[in-house]
């Protein structure tokens, strides 16, 4: 099946939808719903895209860093070090799950622009390679704790003043954005650098944003980038040997949206690297690249069964019903929070004629819980299994448990086998954190200075 479904799609000759030669009405049996299935053979097609274009196209080393804010799971940590990428972690919890999974601490970058004290020195006890700086203050912070003798390797995030076309939410790289050092500043911070030996400048990280699909911007970035390394070196002398224009590179979601090609953006990345070192004689550097959504997102589908089919009384835009699915803004936020648009097919008789337009309709209690709207399918009843395809970033990710609702888990699909990677959260991991009231409070005493009664 053509994009955005992944690979390894297609409809079997009884009309269901497989991935990887497995039927996703099965899946929906064996683990119940919601559940979101990864293809591994879409995982790993495209983290070795983006590998082996960085071969292909940059003339120095360079390295992919799976960017795990998008999905990560000790399974596709361990998927994402098997093709040969590093992690781009942005927490000590996302530290934690790659150590775990078996990811050397120094194939491990730490960003965040909040990084705590606690959560550096925690960083450095898991022998995380390096931090990507994002202010002065953490400079600071990170200068007082490598006093203890342990080095740290340290990359600068710059906020480049790069406008990238995409939704404000998730837009890094223009001018007052949150994140990075501003340019302004990249003196100063040189100077601090300087004055901390412990501290060792290994180079220069900007991230634009993500679900980007015009290259432009990038070159836009890197050029931004390769001033500073100059500006640098004619201040200090220091070289910089390692450059990451980050990640973002947008995806389809639905059939006939644009999508870059992986190999587009890294040509377009490394022939902007490439003529801009030799334009200002500096030395090409490592080249590396954070991608997330276009590794992950294309490789996830995610199954919902139909509960209920609501017939609307008028039409609302093209829909004449709502189907009412198990799962919605707890596990995929994106359409409420940035406007994203989702495609969806039944599992079974995948191919019947489309003679439906509905609203798909989440089950948490908000009137923006709705995963899509104005979705052309065949006649759908309650009971039947959707699939939506490009499920796999930023939704587990960012998956809460509103309403109570017990997140979903996570099968993995590769060569006919399905295996459970995720299990679902349970009621009880819900209800484990909670401590019952405290006795006197319990027994009925009054609450000092509460009202009387
Ligand atoms: C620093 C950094 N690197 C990489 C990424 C990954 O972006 P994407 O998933 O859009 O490729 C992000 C998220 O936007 C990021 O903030
Ligand atoms: N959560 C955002 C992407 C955030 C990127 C973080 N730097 C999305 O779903 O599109």
């Amino acid at each position: 099946m053509p994009p955005p479904w992944p690979d390894t799609a297609e409809v079997d000759p009884a009309g269901d939808l497989r991935l990887a030669g497995v039927s996703l009405g099965a899946v929906a049996e064996e683990h119940g719903t919601p559940v979101y299935v990864l293809d591994a053979a879409t995982f790993v097609r495209r983290a070795g895209a983006y590998r082996d274009a960085l071969a292909a196209h940059h003339a120095g080393p360079s390295e992919v860093h799976y960017a795990g804010k998008a999905y990560l799971s000790v399974a596709v940590a361990q998927l994402a070090l098997r093709e040969g990428l590093h992690l781009d972690a942005v927490s000590v919890g996302e530290v934690r799950v790659g150590r775990h999974a078996g990811v050397p601490g120094d194939r491990i970058h730490l960003h965040g622009n909040a990084k705590t004290a606690a959560e550096l020195r925690e960083a450095r006890r898991l022998g995380v390679g390096t931090v990507i700086v994002d202010s002065l203050d953490e400079l600071r912070t990170l200068a007082e704790l490598a006093r203890d003798g342990v080095p740290q390797a340290v990359m600068l995030r710059l906020s480049p003043g790069v406008a990238a076309d995409t939704h404000p939410h998730i837009s890094t790289g223009h001018a007052g954005s949150k994140f990075g050092i501003p340019l302004s500043l990249l003196p100063d911070a040189a100077r601090l650098l300087a004055a901390a030996p412990a501290l060792r400048y290994v180079g220069l990280h900007c991230h634009i944003g993500s679900q980007i699909t015009d290259l432009r911007p990038y070159r836009a970035a890197v050029r931004v980038l390769l001033d500073a390394a100059g500006d640098l070196r004619r201040w200090h002398g220091w070289t910089t040997r390692t450059l990451s224009p980050g990640g973002g590179l947008g995806i389809a979601a639905t059939a006939g949206e644009p999508e870059p090609a992986i190999e587009a953006h890294v040509q377009a990345v490394a022939a902007e690297v490439a003529a801009g070192c030799e334009r200002r004689g500096l030395p090409q550097p490592k080249l590396v690249l954070e991608p997330g959504r276009s590794i992950v997102g294309p490789a996830m589908v995610a199954l919902y069964r139909v509960v209920a089919a609501k017939p609307l009384d008028a039409r609302d835009g093209e829909a004449t019903a709502y189907l009412h699915l198990d799962g919605g803004m707890g596990d995929n936020v994106r359409p409420a929070m940035y406007g994203a648009r989702l495609a969806a097919l039944p599992v079974s008789g995948t191919c019947r004629p489309h003679r439906l337009v509905a609203h798909l309709s989440g089950r948490y209690c908000e009137s923006g819980d709705i995963l899509a709207r104005d979705v052309h399918l065949p006649e759908v009843r309650a009971g039947e299994v959707l699939a939506v395809p490009a499920a796999g970033a930023y939704t587990l990710s960012m998956a809460s448990s509103y309403n109570h609702v017990p997140r979903p888990p996570v099968v993995l699909v590769f060569d006919g086998h399905a295996r459970l990677v995720t299990r679902r959260e349970s009621h009880d991991d819900l209800i484990a954190r909670d401590a019952a009231l405290p006795e006197p409070l319990a027994a009925g005493l009054p609450v000092p200075g509460g009202p009387r009664r």
